[in-house]
């Protein structure tokens, strides 16, 4: 934060959370929000109902992550994601909500091959799915496809650190650990801001490492397991909410039981349905 930003009285009613606004949060609004100071939150969604929720909720940015594979289409990895489920499962997440600024995240296989494929797909998100930005993985590696996607006109969110497309090469393991690969990190998140990206995610970093890269950067990053001092945090919805079943990543926190719940819930209608006691008159009619 600039010497400026600190003294300026903060104008709440701008908050990107807990703020006034009621249109749609665009990329200038990220922006203002990092020369303010202000911290902020962003949760995946992969459908309608539960991004209106958490719309509703006043969260400001929904990443249609690729986690969809592992979270709601009962593939092992985000590996399989495909453009069509992208497409589809965007477009149902800008379909419910009014505020959220909606991320589309580009599936691995769509935009490795270089920047013209990048586009191609990106514009497809923008366009048939209505996605205000899209993320793709990687820093220099990736720079081509930023450089092109944001001349073109569409904001882009970068993605370092553990970059779960690449886990049969790179497995789930914390990044930036040695000297040299916290450079790289660093280098990484300066070229993805020189390309014209507007965020930086960092997955499953050191908190010192993800210190330094925020310090480094004018643009805002946001950390997933890289500690409290990035400018913002996300978290896969299902684990935030306690629905993931199995092993989830320890830097996850479960604010809710949502397994135990609808389970609880299936079960009082299961038990309803097979003693009698549903449906009862007022379910029923004549
Ligand atoms: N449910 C879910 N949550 C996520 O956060 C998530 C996904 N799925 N799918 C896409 C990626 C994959 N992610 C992962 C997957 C595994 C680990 C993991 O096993 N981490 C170990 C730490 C390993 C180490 O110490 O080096 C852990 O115990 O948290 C972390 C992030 C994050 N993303
Ligand atoms: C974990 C976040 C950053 C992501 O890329 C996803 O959910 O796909
Ligand atoms: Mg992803």
């Amino acid at each position: 934060m600039t010497l400026q930003a600190a003294q300026k009285p903060t104008d709440s009613s701008k908050a990107l959370y807990g703020g006034k606004g009621t249109r749609r949060i665009t990329v200038h609004d990220i922006a203002a929000a990092k020369e303010r100071g202000e911290k902020w939150p962003m949760l995946t969604a992969y459908d309608a109902m539960t991004a209106s929720v958490f719309d509703e909720a006043g969260i400001p940015v929904m990443l249609v992550g690729d986690s969809m594979g592992n979270c709601h289409l009962g593939y092992e990895t985000t590996v399989p994601v495909t453009m069509d489920e992208m497409t589809l499962l965007s477009a149902a997440v800008v379909r419910g909500t009014k505020r959220a600024l909606i991320v589309g995240d580009l599936p691995f296989g769509s935009y490795q091959e270089g920047p013209v494929q990048a586009l191609r797909n990106a514009t497809r998100l923008v366009k048939d799915a209505g996605v205000g930005a899209i993320k793709l993985e990687g820093g220099e590696r990736s720079l081509g496809q930023t450089e092109l996607l944001v001349q073109a006109g569409i904001p882009v969110m970068s993605h370092l650190g553990l970059t779960p497309q690449s886990v049969n090469t790179m497995g789930y393991r914390v990044q930036g650990r040695s000297d040299e690969a916290a450079h790289r990190l660093v280098r990484d998140a300066k070229a993805a801001q020189d390309a014209g990206a507007f965020a930086v995610v960092l997955e499953l970093v050191p908190a010192e490492v993800a210190a330094e890269v925020t310090r480094s950067l004018q643009i805002p990053t946001i950390g997933i397991g890289a500690g409290p001092d990035t400018d913002a945090q996300v978290l896969v919805w299902t684990d935030m909410a306690g629905l993931t079943g199995g092993k989830v990543p320890r830097f996850t926190k479960q604010y809710a039981n949502l397994r135990q719940t609808l389970g609880d819930a299936a079960k009082a209608f299961a038990d309803d349905v097979v003693g009698g006691a549903f449906p009862q008159e007022e379910h029923t009619f004549h």
